[in-house]
This record gives structure tokens, sequence and C-alpha cells, in this order.
């Protein structure tokens, strides 16, 4: 059962956000992070992003996927219209980020995002959103926009006991890098995304 470890408030450059601390023991290092904007109002519907953890992309500036821009565009989204980011330690797709890079690895001999973590023996994509709605359900969030152009996201939302109010989509501009894992992403799991 995951608990609130810490809770505080950091200043942002998009604001200030309270930010919540989750995980099951206190001595989880790796404990996933809720940042909730300002302006929240949780009598309303909140404005909510899952987002995956990419060390490479968000901290890094990777080019080869779009999950910093993602980021900062649901931080600045969040900001001006409340919201709350839900950040899952589920890095690469929850492989890890050893396997992560080891599935760039393969991608650089030719092979895509989702052959690259199935030629590891490795599931294309290894998440589930359950502790996400955990922990919305921990801080009495009942209905929520989801910030997302992935379908599984919005799917795990299903009888979850939380109601999807609507999507709001999250495309950013693809660059010559990233473009065919954001065409796979498209057409292998069917990804919500109108400008590839
Ligand atoms: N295994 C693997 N993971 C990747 C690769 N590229 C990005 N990722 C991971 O994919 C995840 C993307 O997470 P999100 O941005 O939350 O989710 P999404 O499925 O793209 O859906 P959106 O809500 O539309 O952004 C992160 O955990 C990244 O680390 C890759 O080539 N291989
Ligand atoms: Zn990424």
């Amino acid at each position: 059962m995951l608990k609130i470890q810490a809770q505080t408030n950091i200043p942002t450059d998009f604001g200030i956000f309270k930010v919540y601390a989750f995980s099951e023991s206190e001595n989880d290092w790796n404990p996933h992070l809720v940042w909730v904007a300002e302006k929240t109002d949780f009598s309303d519907v909140v404005n909510v992003r899952f987002h995956s953890e990419c060390i490479t992309g968000e901290v890094f500036h990777s080019r080869k996927c779009e999950c910093g821009q993602q980021l900062d565009a649901a931080m600045k989204f969040v900001s001006e219209n409340g919201g709350i980011i839900i950040y899952l330690r589920q890095e690469g797709r929850n492989i890890g980020i050893i396997n992560k890079l080891k599935a760039y690895a393969l991608q650089e001999d030719g092979f895509d995002t989702v052959e690259a973590n199935l030629k590891l023996g490795l599931p294309a994509d290894g998440r589930n959103f359950s502790g996400a709605i955990e922990m919305l359900k921990i801080l009495d969030v009942l209905k929520v926009n989801l910030l997302t152009n992935n379908p599984e996201k919005l799917k795990s939302l299903d009888n979850s006991g939380i109601l999807l109010n609507k999507r709001i989509p999250l495309e950013i501009d693809s660059n010559t890098t990233n473009e065919s894992y954001l065409i796979k992403k498209k057409n292998y799991f069917g990804h919500l995304l109108d400008k590839i």
C-alpha cells in the first residue's frame, strides 16, 4: 500500500508546487513523486498527468524521445490551469535504466523501440497505472482530465472509481531523431498522435 512519506512546497520555473513522496516503505529511495500545482481545485475536475520516468530525456535532453518536453509542457499546463503531475518511477516503460540503455544499444543496430525490448526478453511496455490511481484516491481526486496521448493510460481509469472527464492531448513536434520512435508509438501502441 502506498503512503505519503513526505510532503513539502517547492518553487519552480512554473510556479510553486506541493510535492508528495509516495512509497510503501520510508526506506524506498525511488518513491513516486506527486506535484500539485498551486491553483488546483480538488472540488472540481482535476487536470492530471501520469508521467513515467525518463532520466535520459528529462535530465539529459535526449533527442531519442519527447519525454522531457512533455514533462515541461505538462508542468506549464497545470501551473496555468491547476492540476497534478504524478511522476512514476517506471523508467524505460518499467524495464529500468540499465535495460533501457541496453535497448538503445540494440536500436543502434537497427531494432526499433518495441523490437529492442522484446529482443531482451522484456515486455514492450511493462507498466501499469494502478499506483497512480491509488495515489489519486489518497489525495481525494474523484474526476480527472488526463494529459496524455496513450490509450492505455486512459483505459487504466476504466472501473477504477475515478471518473475520466476528458483527454487533453500532449503532443510535441517531432525531430529527425525521435520521428521513427513516435511513428512506432502511434502504429504499435496506438498513441493518439495527429502531427506524425
Ligand atoms: N524501453 C524503452 N523505453 C523508452 C524508450 N523511449 C522512451 N522510453 C520510456 O517510455 C516512457 C514514456 O513515458 P510517458 O511519456 O509517461 O508515456 P507515453 O507512453 O509516451 O504516453 P504519453 O502520456 O502520451 O506521453 C518513459 O518511461 C521512457 O523512459 C525506448 O526506446 N525503450
Ligand atoms: Zn524519454
